[in-house]
């Protein structure tokens, strides 16, 4: 895994959006998406920039069921208000938390990646080491599922809601396989709160209890975190 090192998420922004126009140019024409408060400043960059998404397809990774596109905790209201509004794509897919059948919604979803190959898959890091919402014991073979999450995440996410019953309980989620087939994998992570789930992603066994420890096997992954993120690490 590479590490990059930055000063704060400005700056983190700058070196992902880098890494992104960089992977562009090359030919990339399907990029994975998150959300979260990390990729923020990689948004920004990318809207300040004359970078052309109109040729491209974006996959998110994640979704909360139950929760409808205008509400404003939605991923797909987060989507367009921090990305889609200004830097439109040619398609963007972010899975139905409104789905009557969850099932239905999940096959659709996997046929989708399976369609459409991720060439760069950006990653944020819950304070447990999960991504997405793949929670710790989600097995590495897992794909797109519907996910319970934790009262770790429930308590870390309710920061965005009125009320912690407002967080709602599930989500419609990648799976482990379906992000390691990514060709390229960018981690953001900023602040001390992260810096437990990078040193066990980074220098810890490769175990389900930790599921970002996964991408030790993965041969392309760019790590971009502050120092307060890295403050673990022992190299
Ligand atoms: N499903 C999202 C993850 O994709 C994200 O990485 C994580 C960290 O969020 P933040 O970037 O706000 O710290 O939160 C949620 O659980």
């Amino acid at each position: 895994m590479k590490i990059i090192i930055t000063k704060d998420q400005t700056e983190g922004g700058k070196k992902a959006f880098e890494i992104f126009a960089d992977g562009i140019k090359h030919g990339a024409k399907t990029l994975g998406l998150a959300t979260g408060s990390t990729p923020i400043t990689l948004y920004e960059n990318m809207i300040a920039s004359d970078l052309d998404c109109s040729a491209l397809t974006s996959i998110n990774l994640d979704e909360y069921v139950g929760l409808s596109f205008d509400n404003p905790q939605s991923y797909h209201y987060f989507m367009q208000k921090h990305l889609f509004d200004k830097k439109p794509f040619k398609h963007s897919y972010v899975p139905n938390g409104m789905a009557d059948d969850i099932q239905a919604e999940v096959d659709r979803y996997n046929k989708l990646i399976a369609e459409n190959p991720i060439d760069i898959q950006l990653l944020g890091i819950g304070r447990n080491g999960h991504i997405a919402f793949n929670e710790p014991g989600t097995s590495f073979d897992s794909l797109t599922h519907e996910v319970k999450l934790t009262q770790n995440t429930i308590e870390a996410n309710s920061r965005f809601f009125d009320s912690i019953d407002e967080v709602p309980k599930s989500a419609i989620c990648m799976g482990i396989k379906n992000i390691m087939a990514s060709k390229k994998i960018v981690l953001m992570a900023f602040g001390e709160q992260k810096a437990d789930a990078i040193k066990k992603m980074m220098e810890g066994p490769i175990t389900e209890e930790v599921p970002a420890s996964i991408l030790q096997k993965h041969p392309d992954v760019t790590v971009i975190c502050d120092q307060a993120a890295a403050s673990k690490l022992s190299k």
